[in-house]
């Protein structure tokens, strides 16, 4: 890893009564690097995501991002989140749900950057209206821009793309990333897809079934900007098939665990 690591996780495990759902993991990520996570359904991706954000209190081990404990990043204003559900204010527009994160945040309202990111993200002359009168994509980008408003240093995004259709889902992935990236985020996105996992990302993990375990770190090093004709791309394939084998190997792995219980 040639950059620094801003998020370090050490000996993390978290557990829910008797349910073991993350196990003593140590992981780092770079500053700056996108990192998707795949894994089966309910193996602890959301859960490894709010340890990060200092949502969940660790059964074992600790996160530090760049030195600090999660809850003082969050106390700075330097981690966001953006999950499937993007949870916008209803009775806030667009401008509102965004202002009110830097309010949150402390940080001082410029109403022209404002404008400028809620362009980016594709939503220009949707300044003024409320989420219920926004497409689901439309609120996605929303959410993100909210997140991304701030700045952060740590971007945190499950499922962001969730809710939305397969076109607006290409178009999003297309058009999201060069932000969060050029602002460089240290970027953690959970994904149920494997092309948008490596469309993505810089560096895949792979995840086994519950309890959770890294069972493949995998680099993509593909050129960026991404565009969505990459999908037909040798390089690209050959990602592609790496994680889906990785993940069915580590479903293999938990399956006799489960048909044990
Ligand atoms: N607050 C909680 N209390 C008890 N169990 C929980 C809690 N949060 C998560 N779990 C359990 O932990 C396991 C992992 O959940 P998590 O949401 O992290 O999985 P996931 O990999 O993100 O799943 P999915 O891909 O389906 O969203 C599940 O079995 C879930 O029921």
């Amino acid at each position: 890893m040639t950059e620094p690591a801003e998020i370090v996780c050490t000996g993390l495990a978290k557990s829910f009564g008797a349910t073991e759902v993350v196990r003593p993991t140590d992981l780092a990520f770079a500053a700056g690097q996108t990192t998707a996570l795949v894994g089966p359904s309910g193996c602890g991706k959301s859960t490894l995501l709010r340890l990060v954000a200092g949502l969940e209190t660790p059964s074992a081990g600790e996160v530090s991002i760049a030195g600090a404990p999660p809850a003082e990043t969050l106390r700075q204003g330097a981690l966001s989140m953006a999950f499937q559900d993007p949870s916008l204010l209803p009775w806030r527009t667009v401008r509102g749900n965004v202002t009110l994160a830097l309010k949150l945040a402390r940080q001082p309202v410029d109403a022209e950057a404002i404008s400028r990111l809620i362009e980016l993200v594709g939503l220009g002359g949707f300044g003024d209206t409320r989420p219920a009168a926004l497409s689901g994509g439309m609120r996605q980008r929303a959410a993100i821009a909210r997140a991304m408003v701030t700045r952060p240093r740590v971007l945190l995004l499950d499922e962001p793309f969730g809710a939305v259709d397969e076109l607006t889902r290409q178009q999003l992935a297309e058009d999201l990333p060069p932000l969060w990236e050029a602002r460089g985020a240290t970027t953690l996105l959970v994904t149920h897809s494997v092309s948008e996992a490596v469309m993505l990302s810089d560096r895949v993990l792979v995840f086994s079934g519950r309890p959770a375990r890294v069972v493949a770190d995998i680099a993509v090093p593909l050129d960026r900007p991404r565009r969505a004709s990459l999908s037909t791309d040798p390089a690209f394939l050959a990602r592609t098939s790496e994680v889906s084998e990785a993940l069915a190997a580590g479903m293999a792995e938990t399956r006799p665990r489960l048909a044990a219980q």
